[in-house]
């Protein structure tokens, strides 16, 4: 038991290569653990472009860190052994953006779940795979009878992407990256998901991270909530402060411009994009061209992460005169709300 995951001052750039061309920052110095002994879902939210992917892919281990680590059980994933990769690829689950393209559409949809149970050794006999799907897909809430022995044409994406959470189920993992997982399903059954992903943590008591950029659901759905802008944590904290007391211009910016489930959720300050400041080459706060408050300071230094309340944190000069957090420290942000609820 213990930390099931760390991701430990993650950066990952794209391009540059030997020759020196440009290099794009999919994630600079995010760092995150996934304790086991509290299981909570957190939230990566951020607009196309901010990293959310490229941190799902390092948790996944299908891309490596430029810098820093990722750790499953203490072993850098790219040094698992055979057998500690063989655990870290039941512990950790992923469930897609589009369901679809996991079917394979000339077979069943039992097909994909019959497929994991077996690759997992989940069952000794046929019957006992039967079971064991029937008891996945009734617990995320579909009739085995309505849904097995149809093509995925037959059902809808809805179902299809809830059959994808059972098949995630099927093999009991510690943690499940959701990438999207709702992006491209009706309203009606998106909130059926998101109760079933909430379900995962408090009747099977499996971790969540979930990627998305929505507000809307991450707010629904989430603990924790990590806002990212240009592969940088802008702001982290409780899903609830996050919302109705965002610290970050950025997060204030995305609050603006989505419907909240709370019409009375407020939001501190006012954003409006002002003229670009950014300093020619220089380095200055990723958000400066886009934010309200610029001040000289923004355009000359990068924002440290300041720890603005025990659990909440903000890459934002607003906050100078707060402790500036220590590298890696984000995770100790996010695990203190773990450890003060309990779970
Ligand atoms: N394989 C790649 N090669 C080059 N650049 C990449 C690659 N993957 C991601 N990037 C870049 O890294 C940055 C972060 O991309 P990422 O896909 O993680 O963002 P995202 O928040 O998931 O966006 P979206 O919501 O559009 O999927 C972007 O600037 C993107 O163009």
């Amino acid at each position: 038991m213990g930390v099931l995951m760390e991701v430990r001052e993650v950066s990952k750039r794209f391009g540059g290569g030997v020759f020196g061309g440009r290099h794009v920052v999919g994630l600079d110095g995010v760092s995150f653990t996934v304790d086991e002994e509290h299981p909570s879902i957190t939230t990566v939210v951020g607009e196309s472009g901010s990293g959310k992917t490229t941190f799902a892919r390092l948790m996944l281990g299908v891309t490596s860190p430029t810098s820093g680590e990722v750790l499953y059980r203490g072993t850098d994933i790219a040094r698992l052994s055979k057998a500690q990769r063989k655990r870290f690829r039941r512990d950790v689950q992923v469930v897609f953006q589009d369901p679809y393209d996991v079917y394979n559409p000339f077979y069943k949809v039992d097909h994909v779940l019959k497929t994991t149970v077996a690759r997992f050794g989940l069952a000794r006999s046929g019957d006992a795979s039967d079971e064991l799907i029937e008891e996945a897909l009734t617990a995320i809430g579909l009739r085995p009878e309505s849904t097995l022995g149809r093509y995925p044409h037959q059902l809808s994406g809805g179902q299809r992407q809830r059959i994808m959470v059972a098949r995630a189920l099927l093999v009991r993992p510690a943690l499940i990256v959701a990438d999207e997982p709702v992006s491209m399903v009706d309203a009606s059954m998106r909130a059926s998901i998101l109760r079933t992903l909430r379900r995962l943590k408090t009747d099977f008591g499996i971790s969540v991270v979930y990627i998305t950029h929505d507000l809307t659901t991450a707010y629904q759905v989430g603990d924790q909530m990590i806002v990212l802008y240009k592969g940088m944590v802008a702001e982290a904290g409780n899903v609830d402060s996050v919302v109705h007391d965002p610290k970050h211009p950025y997060t204030q910016l995305l609050l603006r411009s989505v419907p909240l489930p709370d019409p009375d959720a407020g939001w501190s300050g006012d954003t409006k994009p002002t003229r670009p400041r950014r300093a020619p080459g220089g380095e200055s706060c990723a958000f400066v061209d886009r934010c309200g408050f610029a001040m000289d300071v923004c355009v000359e230094r990068m924002p440290p992460l300041y720890r603005t309340e025990p659990h909440r944190t903000a890459a934002c000069f607003r906050y100078e005169g707060a402790p500036v957090m220590a590298r890696g420290e984000l995770r100790d942000v996010l695990t203190a709300r773990a450890e003060a609820e309990g779970g």
